[in-house]
């Protein structure tokens, strides 16, 4: 049973509550609609034409313009301690500048000390971010050792905590051996959560740093050629050939050659359950910046897996996106100022390791990728938004346009154009690897949760207005995505009446609730999250003051299960 709430007549609330976005063109991946949009309540209520809106809504004029969902960045690294020092965009200033490019929702990665309790660690990260995020953020788990202890607090993370994904690392100081890895992937698979892989031979870059070292190689150019492509496409294989054995989901982090990409291609065509990210960074600007005849400019472009000096590259990468052999676009945001880079004056294998990225985002792949006419921009919000919204369980509440959303929308001018820079980015560093980029299309408003955090390009985000967003487990997109179209954005071009109304938040209510009993051993199964309460962070779609009809409740429905094996046939023994 839904809980009541008291609702508030419509006459008494605030109209900063009520939006009408007017004489847009709606963008989901599936379909453009030229529709209005009603904002109430930090929620999606009404899409259509001559909506019946109460007096006293503020109205914006989209006219001409893309109203799409707000983008979600599903890679991010605020405020974290790496490589001896702490990457200086923290949770406010890195939010506030996500939100400035027309970014809603971020997923950042904790990456415990190894030994570390992941739980510990997990709350460590709550506790850095929750106060400070403008906009709503999810948490991925890092398992820098393996052992039984993490074994036990994966599951709790998972079932108590809002957790679905964890991150192996193949490389630095940290990484899992292949029996780890495997180890972690069958635990992932057990719990139904998504094993992301950083992708490189961690011991083979340790062997080339030597040799490179000893042939007198100090500078940043240092840092690509002991890290070539092929050490990244190894890896991949790898942990393709890994997570097969354990039929486990794999989703590949920051994707960065061609390489890698067709290594992931070809297992993926081979039966591999693999999905694949690549970076703002990788799309729009390559490894010739390492040759560059200034230090800091070279450095400053240094993350791993390095840029590619194939200058083909960025190209190739979007044409991947657009043929969906990659999935999704991150950002890798993770600065150090100029002074922090200059901890590897000497030593290239010093220099810290991360790029700017989660404000210029969406810009970024709009140029590369729309207004080149690689993609069109159905596909664009599906690789900035709604297939992250998928991967990690928070669609439809996220990445769509759609009557019971959040309102994380963007109001996009593609008429604009605007030319990146350090001057006047938002972000804490006096450098930007995307300098001097001009890219059409600009984020004119950007509304967070129902408020206007972009208004007319001017950034006004709040600090704590963004939330914690569970991500739980059993993502149908992964383990049932015969179950997606239930889910999918409803095409709609005319005003709702009171009952279609009812009859969508019905269905979307579904949503957080669905829960997917998978034939697996019965020690493999978890206890899903739909059948006790509502988990921390989840909106109850009907906790609203909502009243155009002031009737709407409508019973839960009860949980979905599936018997097959999610995600189709098992090759492997589980
Ligand atoms: N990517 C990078 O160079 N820095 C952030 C940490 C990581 O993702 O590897
Ligand atoms: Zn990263």
């Amino acid at each position: 049973m839904s809980t009541p709430v008291k609702k508030v007549p419509i006459h008494l609330q605030s109209a900063q509550n009520r939006l009408l976005i007017k004489n847009g063109k709606t963008v989901n991946e599936n379909e453009i609609v030229e529709q209005d949009v009603y904002v109430e309540d930090g929620i999606i209520k009404q899409l259509g034409r001559n909506l019946l809106i109460p007096g006293g809504t503020r109205v914006i004029d989209a006219r001409g313009k893309y109203v799409i969902p707000g983008g979600i960045d599903p890679h991010t690294h605020m405020q974290f301690e790496f490589m001896g020092t702490t990457s200086v965009d923290d949770f406010y200033q890195g939010t506030k500048a996500a939100v400035a490019g027309g970014t809603t929702m971020i997923i950042d990665f904790v990456v415990p000390k190894q030994g570390e309790s992941i739980l510990d660690s997990y709350y460590a990260w709550r506790q850095k971010a929750d106060d400070k995020v403008c906009c709503d953020y999810g948490l991925h788990v890092a398992l820098t050792s393996w052992n039984d202890k993490v074994k036990g607090e994966m599951k709790t993370l998972c079932e108590k905590h809002g957790v679905n994904s964890f991150k192996m690392f193949m490389a630095y100081d940290f990484y899992l051996k292949d029996d780890e890895l495997y180890g972690a992937f069958q635990r992932c698979r057990e719990l139904g959560a998504l094993a992301q892989v950083h992708a490189e031979n961690g011991l083979i870059i340790k062997k080339n740093v030597e040799k490179l070292k000893a042939f007198g190689v100090t500078g940043p150019e240092g840092h690509e050629m002991s890290r070539p492509e092929c050490i990244e496409a190894e890896a991949v294989n790898r942990a393709c050939v890994i997570s097969k054995q354990v039929d486990c989901p794999l989703y590949v982090v920051h994707v960065m050659s061609k390489s890698a990409t067709e290594t992931l291609k070809e297992n993926r065509d081979n039966g591999t359950w693999v999905y694949g990210e690549t970076l703002a960074a990788a799309l729009g600007t390559d490894g010739s910046n390492y040759k560059h005849s200034c230090w800091h400019h070279s450095a400053g472009h240094i993350l791993s897996p390095p840029l590619r000096p194939d200058t083909t590259t960025p190209k190739c990468l979007m044409e991947y996106l657009a043929q969906d052999v990659l999935q999704l676009t991150g950002s890798d945001h993770c600065t150090f100022t100029r002074e922090q880079k200059e901890m590897g004056k000497g030593d290239f294998s010093k220099i810290p390791n991360g790029v700017n990225g989660v404000e210029d985002r969406m810009s970024v792949i709009w140029e590369k990728g729309v207004h080149s006419g690689i993609i069109d921009p159905c596909r664009y919000v599906a690789i900035t938004s709604t297939n992250a919204a998928k991967l990690f369980n928070v669609y439809p509440r996220k990445g769509c346009i759609a009557v019971g959303s959040d309102a994380d929308i963007v109001v996009w001018n593609p008429s604009k154009t605007r030319v990146i820079s350090s001057k006047t980015h938002n972000i804490a560093i006096d450098f930007n690897i995307f300098e001097g980029m001009e890219c059409h299309g600009v984020p004119e408003y950007v509304i967070v949760n129902g408020r206007v955090c972009v208004d007319e390009e001017q950034l006004r985000a709040v600090q704590g207005h963004g939330k914690f967003v569970e991500t739980p487990c059993w993502a149908p997109f992964i383990y049932a995505p015969e179950k997606m179209d239930e889910l999918t954005a409803p095409k709609n071009n005319g005003a709702l009446n009171e009952i279609e109304l009812t009859n969508k938040l019905a269905k979307i209510e579904l949503e957080p609730k669905l829960c997917i009993t998978p034939t697996l051993p019965d020690s493999a199964i978890s206890t899903p999250s739909c059948r006790g309460p509502r988990p921390e962070g989840q909106r109850n779609i009907q906790d609203s003051t909502f009243s155009i009809s002031e009737e709407l409740d409508v019973e839960r429905k009860s949980c979905i299960k599936v018997k097959n094996p999610p995600g189709g046939k098992s090759s492997g023994f589980w």
